[in-house]
């Protein structure tokens, strides 16, 4: 199995269904862009996605099973059965929650057990804080990305706040397992920041495969000179 490289961008390819660039045409079509451009890896969600980028390339795939249920706040790949579809879809490592949240499956850390026992494959642990970080490298999760700080009730004041830095820094302190920077991370800057900090690899995903967020952000620089006689302002 594939390991991601020290230094590696990692480029996520998603688009729920309300993207006019959801489906596997279209992913593995941004994989291809991503991997012309020099990604080193993949993150991807779904099946239908996962495959059609295991079709394009050797790079390591971290695959994802978004599964969304008003009951329960935890939506990436919840159970084993959905890791065990990813990983049969051609993941080479199985991206998880890692936060102690109520899920629709098993408890974390038999999931990752699980996942790495039965399916053979590495776990990306997606965590929001540093006692969560700590307790997936435990589990025996292969790698540990601040994925979901500001996502969780605990931290969503950070959200705003660009991206979890000082995480980064603080999971390279205290595991033992190599530490992945992911969410916000929308600049080049902010991906050398986080390799500043200790980082083994950069996960981005909006800045680089999802033109519609990336317009919004030229809109809104451009709002206010919008409408009739406006032109001359602010
Ligand atoms: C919180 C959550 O569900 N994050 C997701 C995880 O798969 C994705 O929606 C993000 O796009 C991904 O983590 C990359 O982050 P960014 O798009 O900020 O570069």
């Amino acid at each position: 199995m594939p390991r991601i490289p020290k230094g590696a961008l990692i480029v996520s390819c998603q688009a729920r269904a309300d993207n006019p660039l959801h489906g596997p045409i279209f992913m593995s079509a941004m994989a291809r862009a991503a991997a012309a451009g020099g990604a080193k890896g993949f993150r991807a969600n779904g099946v239908e996605d996962v495959a059609a980028i295991r079709a394009l390339t050797t790079c390591p795939i971290v695959g994802i099973d978004k599964v969304f249920d008003d009951e329960y706040p935890v939506y990436i790949t919840p159970a084993f059965a959905h890791a065990a579809r990813i990983a049969q879809a051609g993941a080479d490592i199985v991206g998880l929650d890692a936060t102690p949240r109520r899920r629709n499956g098993e408890p974390v850390g038999t999931l990752i057990g699980r996942i790495r026992s039965e399916l053979g494959r590495e776990v990306f642990a997606d965590v929001s804080t540093l006692e969560e970080g700590q307790a997936a490298a435990a589990y025996g999760a292969t790698y540990v990305a601040t994925t979901l700080s500001g996502y969780t009730e605990e931290t969503a004041a950070l959200k705003e706040k660009g991206p979890d830095l000082d995480l980064v820094e603080a999971l390279v302190r205290a595991v033992p397992v190599p530490v992945v920077a992911e969410g916000r991370f929308d600049t080049p800057e902010l991906v050398a920041a986080a390799f500043a900090r200790g980082a083994h690899a950069v996960v981005v995903g909006t800045a680089i495969t999802n033109p519609r967020e990336i317009t919004k952000t030229f809109v809104r620089a451009a709002a206010p000179w919008a409408g009739e006689g406006n032109a001359g302002a602010p």
